[in-house]
């Protein structure tokens, strides 16, 4: 029997992070596919595919080889001549990141040109991850063929998972932030949202108003908010799950997406929402002590048994 995969769909770029004077690390990220790195450590024995586009210079080779040698395809993503990734770079304010995005021509925006090749990537999931980002950097008809695509392989029996991780700079307005949002929610199964991005793209006043919101749409929904509690909601019944304090963080990049990764793998493994929200946690504690976005698969590991 074959067994069936995890994907997630978006933009893994080029990442910076570690400054020291003029030196720099350069890794892989973007929050689709940190969501993807964590899930894949922590259910490795399921085929895991990043579905994206990807450019033909050295670095969108090295970055196709970095995935492959971990253990993570490109199903049918296009690679695209002439195209090449878009860039960011973590600036440190204590542990508190930010971004500068250079990202503009990335290939991944062209992730939804070829809707066969998007359909044969999509086959045969049981899991399909895409966020909020994943839409922005799409034109319009992009994310029309993309949502479609992702309403096929939910009408096949893949479940569907979903952060609106709100990002303006990379919409035209928030009228079409919402607009894109509200499609996403309505072929979602389980909904990962951050109580900020939510306050910011539709003014709820607390986590709470977030879950009501969803849930009208949405059947499992984890509303994220930082170093505060989790909100379950999921079977009628809500939960606050604690987050972990973490005494020294030293880069909060990549916690909501880890969050995320170890949420999905617990659930698959067949954890109830509130154990997965709980292990989730302890994922995401353990990569805002590494700098970057992704922590090496045993720190999550151990993260997630812990
Ligand atoms: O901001 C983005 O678009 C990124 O994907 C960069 C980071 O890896 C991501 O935001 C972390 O959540």
């Amino acid at each position: 029997m074959t067994v069936k995969g995890v994907a997630a769909i978006g933009e893994c770029m080029l990442e910076l992070s570690g400054r020291s004077g003029d030196s720099w690390r350069m890794g892989f990220a973007g929050d689709t596919f940190n969501t993807l790195w964590a899930l894949h450590a922590l259910s490795g024995e399921r085929p895991a595919t990043y579905i994206s586009a990807f450019g033909d210079d050295p670095f969108s080779r090295d970055q196709i080889d970095f995935l492959a040698g971990h253990g993570i395809g490109i199903g049918a993503s296009p690679i695209i001549a002439g195209a090449r990734p878009g860039l960011y770079a973590i600036t440190l304010t204590g542990a508190e990141r930010s971004f500068t995005y250079w990202r503009n021509d990335a290939a991944a925006r062209q992730l939804a040109a070829d809707p066969s090749a998007l359909e044969r990537s999509l086959k045969n999931q049981s899991l399909v991850y895409f966020s909020g980002i994943t839409l922005a950097i799409l034109d319009a008809p992009a994310r029309e063929v993309l949502l479609a695509a992702i309403a096929a392989a939910r009408a096949a029996g893949s479940l569907i998972a979903f952060d609106p991780n709100y990002r303006p700079r990379l919409w035209p307005s928030l009228a079409v932030a919402q607009a894109a949002v509200s499609q996403a929610l309505a072929v979602t199964d389980i909904a990962l949202p951050t109580f900020p991005d939510e306050q910011m793209l539709f003014g709820d006043v607390e986590p709470a108003a977030t879950g009501a919101r969803l849930a009208k749409t949405v059947n499992e929904i984890v509303v994220k908010n930082g170093e505060a509690p989790a909100l379950v909601l999921a079977a009628h019944q809500q939960e606050q799950v604690p987050a972990i304090q973490v005494a020294t963080p030293v880069d909060t990049t990549g916690a909501g997406d880890s969050f995320n990764g170890g949420y999905l793998a617990a659930r698959l493994a067949g954890y109830a929402p509130a154990e997965a929200a709980r292990r989730a946690h302890q994922v995401a504690a353990a990569v805002v002590q590494v700098r970057g976005a992704l922590a090496p698969f045993d720190v999550l590991q151990a993260a997630f048994e812990g």
